[in-house]
């Protein structure tokens, strides 16, 4: 009963997590098994800036991608019932943090460094924050950007799950709180 308080149907749910563990995949898996809409920031922002993340940052530059991340994220947020997926630098913004955690039930994807490193390959072209760095300087990042996520009200491990395990696994523990919440 206190999930139902905490985590009332119509709060709209975010995810956050370190790029590449799977925010964008399990966000639409989940927003596809509640029957949710499903937006994904990078998305909107490269729609925004007709361009991929890699071209917004080089051109116009990290400051202007972080501010756009925040306005959108802020509007979304103010949204009811749907799922959310925002880049994995997002939480780096006190003020996203915030309106995330007050408007929002905030979902952590965590995975171990061990699983995370064997796919660095399919995300390294699309991510400019991994572009140049030695693999130790990737797990450094990886490590102090874990502190960033340990505000949240949920948290999954994604560690030798697919992504379809991890996404029904979500939907699962949710799915108490839409039903309680059906009935009220
Ligand atoms: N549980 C998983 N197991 C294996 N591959 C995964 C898993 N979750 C995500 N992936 C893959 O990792 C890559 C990054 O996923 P993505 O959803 O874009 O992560 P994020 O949005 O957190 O950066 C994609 O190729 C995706 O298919
Ligand atoms: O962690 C970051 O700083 C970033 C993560 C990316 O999103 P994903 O976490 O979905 O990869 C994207 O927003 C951008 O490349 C910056
Ligand atoms: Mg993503």
């Amino acid at each position: 009963m206190s999930n139902f308080k905490m985590f009332p149907k119509e709060k709209s749910i975010v995810f956050i997590g370190f790029m590449g563990v799977g925010k964008t995949t399990i966000g639409k898996l989940v927003a596809q098994n509640l029957n949710r809409s499903f937006i994904d920031i990078d998305e909107e922002i490269e729609k925004e800036y007709k361009m991929p993340t890699t071209e917004i940052f080089k051109t116009i530059g990290e400051k202007a991608f972080r501010e756009k991340e925040k306005a959108l994220i802020t509007k979304f947020c103010s949204q009811k019932s749907i799922i959310i997926s925002v880049g994995g630098g997002a939480f780096l913004q006190k003020e996203v943090r915030e309106v995330c955690l007050s408007n929002c039930t905030v979902i952590a994807l965590d995975i171990s460094w061990e699983q995370w490193k064997e796919r660095l390959d399919k995300i390294i072209d699309s991510r400019p924050v991994l572009k140049g760095l030695s693999m130790e300087e990737i797990e450094a990042l990886f490590y102090k950007r874990k502190e960033i996520y340990v505000t949240h009200h949920l948290k999954f491990t994604t560690d030798h799950l697919t992504e379809e395990e991890v996404a029904n696994d979500i939907t699962e523990s949710l799915k108490p709180i839409s039903e309680l919440n059906d009935s009220n």
